[in-house]
């Protein structure tokens, strides 16, 4: 972390001595500007903002200032404007700005981030524990940053010497006309356009600047947006009961004027969406937006189409746009122009200038926590920003997690259940099938004998009018080929060099893949251990389970969906639309297929593996097993044709396996909800969890040392209740060459671990090549 500091505002210790009265006035005039800079810092810098900009300058833009000893150029945004009065009688100081350096230039004319938004990325600094300018700069798309698809043009504007020369000065005829012009615009106006009006070359306006009557502006231009496609506005529902009842209470938050978060648990195919969409009509007719977050891979056709048939105008933020058409959604956002922005977890920072509502579907999705700095989850900072506009936050999920369920119990959320299907639909029977003893599982297959033959009757039998148009999904958690390929004379088995992971097999590339780094290597002749030549590839991922599939029902379409197969933009959607269309009859792949999906003719879900997640070093294994197995399931019977489950484990009697098999949310939650508690883990505590990294391992391990004695030395002293776990070797302890090693900090009140970091961080003990990061709330302990 870097500690160097720009002079202060105030000198500490040195009472510094009034101003002259002479140097009063001037001082009082002093416009500063805080300037927050993309650092891991808290602090603020104080910069005077020259008179030129004085005007011009405003909070939430970007400006360019010089930084440290060096003066390097750096970009920070505007988060305040004072002036010397302002830091007057707050009797830490005279108050007098002294040794200031000067904002250089302006980044942007308007400003990029509005006072709530504001305030909004000042609460994640504070919360997760890092700078605010990291922030304001990651809520910032690249594309807006960089102004892509603008471009910079030169306009010029008659300045108050330049007015007044037109008055007194007698200027050349070619200068007069574009003094002229200018005057009349009243405005800055396009250099080419003025030469062009006034007759002339670029001469006569080089001339006027020169002489100080005409001022030179750099200024973006827009590039016009494509229009919206049509689509046909249908699709109406007459709504269930139990959304009518969900959506009442939804509505009546609405119209309340305030905000509260309602948890909306229905039961896969209960229509949740629909009652997203019904309240957002009725924020839309108030004529404001409204934001739904998705996991990415939702972002599907499917998805987008639903919303798009009952709005006019919809914003989709997905990861494939580029700079350029990302920035243009953020004007349109911005301007108040579009309905509803639906987006992955970074459009939660989506500009809306009227915000009625935020929805977060599917909200047990991992992937709403972002894994860098800012290390936030968009859950809480919907919360938060909802909460700041004064309007609901819905979560919806057939799944919720235990911190969710939590605040519904225990009244900070509001809970509406959906527990039946839409329609009158069944939940599908889902039966554990245990392959320990299983034959065909024994000779190394994927797929066991009693899922081979529900896959053929699932494809063989059809309804009366279309006989055999069964479909089938088949999920396994694990990409590649084999996930371990091992020596079976010395038990070894194939690792990244780089990290603390075992390679997996890809047969497509014929080589071994890192999954962590995703670095590639050829498999070896002889084992590095033991020289033995023979290597076994050990265990199934999808590419295996495809070639399985083949063999077995080679008389039937089949695709495979999963990062490597899928990489090309689009191909998701392709291979789905074929799906739905019954031109494939077997979709295989990873979590890719585990959500969302709504496909009537699939009859059969299979669940290769469902002990992958369970022995994971986490204490969310049973969670996230219970939450796979039951979206999975949610696949199937979605439709009067029926369907059913069948999970394969060597765990039957697991219970996070055995109530997904029953459908049974409030059992399982109920009795993780206990483990928890007397396991003293979120939600009933809040972990912090700090990961030390560097590529000596020693020096990691003395650093994490010194850390760990900090934090308790500081702990102690303040009498924090906070208890400090570690410092251990992280569960992946090594990765991208780098030694990690990790501690963890756990309090009752989150606040708690937020000053104890504070007072650790004020004088942190530092090793060269060691990073550090701090994770708050972590949901990955890798
Ligand atoms: N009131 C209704 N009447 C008839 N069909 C409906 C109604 N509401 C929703 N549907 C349809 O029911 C299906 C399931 O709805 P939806 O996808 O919203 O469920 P969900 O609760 O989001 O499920 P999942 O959690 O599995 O994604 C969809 O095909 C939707 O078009
Ligand atoms: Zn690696």
């Amino acid at each position: 972390m870097n500690t160097e500091k720009q002079q202060g505002l105030f000198d500490e210790g040195t009472p510094l001595p009034g101003p002259m009265p002479w140097e009063e006035a001037a001082v009082e005039d002093v416009l500063i500007a805080e300037i927050a800079l993309n650092k891991p810092l808290d602090d603020q810098y104080s910069y005077i903002v020259p008179d030129p900009l004085r005007e011009r300058i405003r909070t939430g833009g970007r400006v360019r200032v010089p930084f440290g000893r060096g003066n390097r150029f750096e970009y920070g945004f505007v988060t305040a404007l004072k002036t010397a009065a302002d830091y007057r009688g707050n009797g830490t100081s005279q108050g007098v700005p002294k040794r200031l350096k000067s904002i250089e230039s302006l980044v942007d004319e308007e400003p990029l981030i509005e006072s709530q938004m504001l305030q909004l990325t000042k609460w994640i600094a504070d919360y997760y524990l890092c700078g605010w300018g990291q922030v304001l700069h990651s809520v910032v798309p690249a594309g807006v940053r960089r102004g892509a698809g603008t471009r910079l043009e030169t306009f010029v504007a008659l300045t108050p010497e330049g007015e007044q020369a037109l008055a007194t000065h007698s200027l050349g005829r070619k200068q007069r006309a574009v003094a002229e012009i200018l005057k009349s615009r009243n405005e800055p106006v396009l250099a080419t356009e003025v030469a062009a009006a006034a007759d002339c070359g670029t001469g006569p306006i080089r001339e006027l600047e020169r002489k100080g009557f005409v001022e030179r502006l750099k200024i973006r231009s827009e590039v016009e947006l494509a229009a919206a496609a049509n689509v046909d506005k249908t699709e109406e529902f007459h709504p269930t009961a139990e959304q009518a009842a969900s959506l009442e209470k939804i509505l009546g938050t609405i119209q309340s004027g305030e905000h509260r978060t309602i948890l909306l648990h229905g039961v896969t195919g209960s229509g949740k969406t629909e009652v997203y969409i019904r309240a957002i009509e009725e924020v839309v007719s108030y004529g404001r937006q409204a934001i739904v977050l998705v996991p990415e891979i939702s972002l599907t056709p499917q998805t987008i189409r639903r919303f798009r048939r009952r709005f006019d105008s919809v914003a989709v933020l997905h990861s494939h746009l580029n700079d350029a058409d990302r920035h243009a959604h953020w004007k349109r956002i911005k301007s108040g122009d579009v309905q509803v922005v639906v987006g992955a977890r970074s459009a939660i920072f989506a500009p809306t200038p009227r915000l009625g509502l935020v929805v977060i579907d599917e909200e047990h999705e991992t992937s709403f926590k972002q894994d860098t700095t800012p290390r936030y989850h968009a859950r809480e900072v919907a919360e938060q920003r909802t909460r700041f506009a004064g309007v609901p936050l819905v979560l919806g999920s057939a799944t919720p997690t235990l911190e969710s369920w939590h605040a519904a119990k225990t009244g900070r959320y509001d809970l509406v259940s959906m527990r039946k299907r839409v329609g009158n639909l069944e939940m599908p029977p889902v039966t554990v099938v245990d392959i320990r003893n299983d034959p065909q599982v024994r000779k190394g297959q994927a797929i066991g004998r009693i899922l081979t033959s529900s896959i053929r009757s699932a494809l063989e039998e059809g309804s009366d009018e279309q006989p055999g148009d069964g479909q089938v999904i088949l999920f396994l958690n694990l990409r590649g080929f084999s996930p371990a390929v091992w020596c079976p004379a010395c038990g070894s088995s194939l690792r990244c060099d780089d990290c603390d992971i075992t390679m997996t097999w890809h047969r497509d590339i014929r080589r071994v893949l890192c999954h962590s780094c995703a670095r590639e290597a050829d498999v070896p002749k002889a084992c590095p251990s033991c020289g033995h030549q023979g290597w076994k590839f050990v265990g199934a991922g999808t590419q295996k389970l495809e070639d399985e599939v083949r063999a077995k029902f080679p008389e039937y379409s089949l695709a495979r969906m999963d990062s490597d197969s899928m990489k090309r933009p689009g191909s998701h959607d392709e291979v789905l639309s074929a799906f739905r269309d019954g031109k494939i009859r077997i979709l295989l792949g990873t979590q890719m297929i585990a959500k969302g999906l709504d496909f009537p003719n699939v009859t059969l879900v299979g669940v290769i593996d469902a002990d992958t997640l369970l022995h994971q070093p986490d204490l969310r294994s049973s969670e996230r097993t219970f939450q796979l197995i039951a979206q999975v399931a949610g696949r199937t019977g979605r439709s009067h044709r029926g369907g059913r489950v069948l999970v394969q484990s060597a765990n039957p009697a697991d219970p996070a396996i055995r109530r997904a098999a029953e459908h049974d949310y409030l059992a399982f939650s109920a009795s993780e909800m206990q483990d928890r508690e007397v396991m003293a883990a979120p939600p009933f505590r809040h972990y912090a969890r700090v990961i030390l990294r560097g590529e000596v391992e020693s020096d990691v391990k003395r650093a994490a040392r010194a850390l760990a004695d900090r934090i308790r030395q500081c702990s102690d002293a303040g009498g924090t209740g906070v208890s400090v776990l570690g410092p251990a070797p992280a569960p992946i302890s090594k990765l991208r060459k780098l030694h990690r090693f990790h501690l963890q900090l756990a309090a009752t009140e989150s606040e708690s671990l937020r000053a104890l970091w504070r007072r650790v961080e004020a004088d942190m003990p530092r090793t060269p090549g060691v990073e550090l990061a701090i994770d708050v709330d972590p949901i990955n302990m890798r």
